[in-house]
């Protein structure tokens, strides 16, 4: 797998104050990278670093598979990147900032700015200074200027802050349209868990610069599915039964005593009457229910993260 963004022991001292600390962070092609942290944490941080904003103050960057140095120009012009609030001429239309966006890149492709228009619905914005947009609207603008020089990378710190539910959704969309129809890797940060775990394949998650986990989804997911929990005296037993007498396959033995079942298809009354009718003894069994809010919660053990 081709790794597009690695830091190692990355850190970044503000004013004798250590704001990122030793942040090994993997950015794999093809990923939507969910980065997660309470404002504060450091996020920005790390991603002007990985953006050649500012310079690390100990550690290493290698941006696709090379080392980030002061002659990384090549590289640096396969990343897009929304970092802070983005600022636009705000009198001019959206099809003027974006020429003279791709005039100070030197990029020069007629199609590109049509198609970016196009991918993020601004092609009917016509003239209509930027001034006059809404925040969703300005967003769009950002990711348009973000790719219409064709990055392989887009680096986007909080693009989804401040915008109601539908232009929340249509970022969204419009990340995964770009992540799946055009192969970008997109890096993207939040304070939000519920903004980024629709659409991020893996998260980071940052606390006082300390990257305290990294995952995929799905193994998240995996470890949050839900179960029921049966106790009884003979775990041999009742596992018999049901593999038997229900067809559920899907069974854990957690101790001498205690079973999961993680296939759900059959309701809890109907195991406990299969059980108890071949005479297993039942001591407990409920249904735990475990969602991912549950997860980060216990991960952050309440620092901030907002579900
Ligand atoms: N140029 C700077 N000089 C001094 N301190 C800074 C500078 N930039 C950031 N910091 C400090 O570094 C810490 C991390 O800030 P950073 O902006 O990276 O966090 P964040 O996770 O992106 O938070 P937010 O979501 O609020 O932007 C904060 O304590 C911030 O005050």
């Amino acid at each position: 797998m081709k790794t597009i963004i690695e830091t190692r022991q990355l850190t970044k001292v503000f004013h004798e104050k250590e704001v990122v600390s030793n942040v090994n962070m993997t950015v794999n092609k093809g990923e939507i990278y969910g980065f997660l942290g309470p404002n504060g944490a450091g996020k920005t941080t790390v991603m002007k670093m990985a953006a050649n904003l500012i310079k690390p103050t100990m550690g290493k960057i290698r941006l696709f598979g090379s080392p980030l140095t002061a002659e990384s120009y090549q590289i640096l012009g396969k990343i897009g990147s929304i970092i802070e609030q983005p600022v636009f001429y705000e009198k001019l239309s959206a099809r003027k900032n974006l020429e003279i966006h791709c005039e100070y890149m030197g990029y020069h492709n007629k199609n590109a700015i049509d198609e970016s228009l196009e991918i993020v619905k601004l092609m009917n914005s016509g003239v209509q200074p930027v001034k006059e947009f809404s925040l969703g609207m300005k967003q769009r603008l950002a990711i348009a200027r973000a790719i219409v020089t064709r990055p392989e990378l887009l680096i986007l710190d909080e693009p989804i802050n401040g915008l109601d539910p539908v232009g929340i959704q249509e970022i969204r969309n419009l990340l995964k349209k770009l992540n799946k129809e055009y192969g970008i890797t997109i890096l993207i940060s939040s304070h939000i868990l519920a903004e980024i775990e629709q659409i991020a394949d893996k998260i980071g998650v940052i606390i006082e610069g300390k990257l305290i986990e990294e995952i995929e989804m799905e193994k998240i997911r995996e470890k949050n599915k839900d179960y029921i929990e049966i106790m009884t005296n003979n775990t041999r037993k009742a596992t018999s039964i049901l593999e038997h007498h229900l067809n559920i396959t899907n069974i854990k033995m957690l101790s001498p005593m205690t079973i999961r079942i993680y296939d759900l298809s059959i309701p809890q009354d109907v195991i406990s009457e299969a059980l108890l009718k071949h005479g297993a003894v039942i001591e407990s069994i409920y249904y735990k229910s475990s969602s991912l809010e549950d997860y980060f919660f216990t991960l952050m053990n309440g620092g901030g993260i907002s579900a």
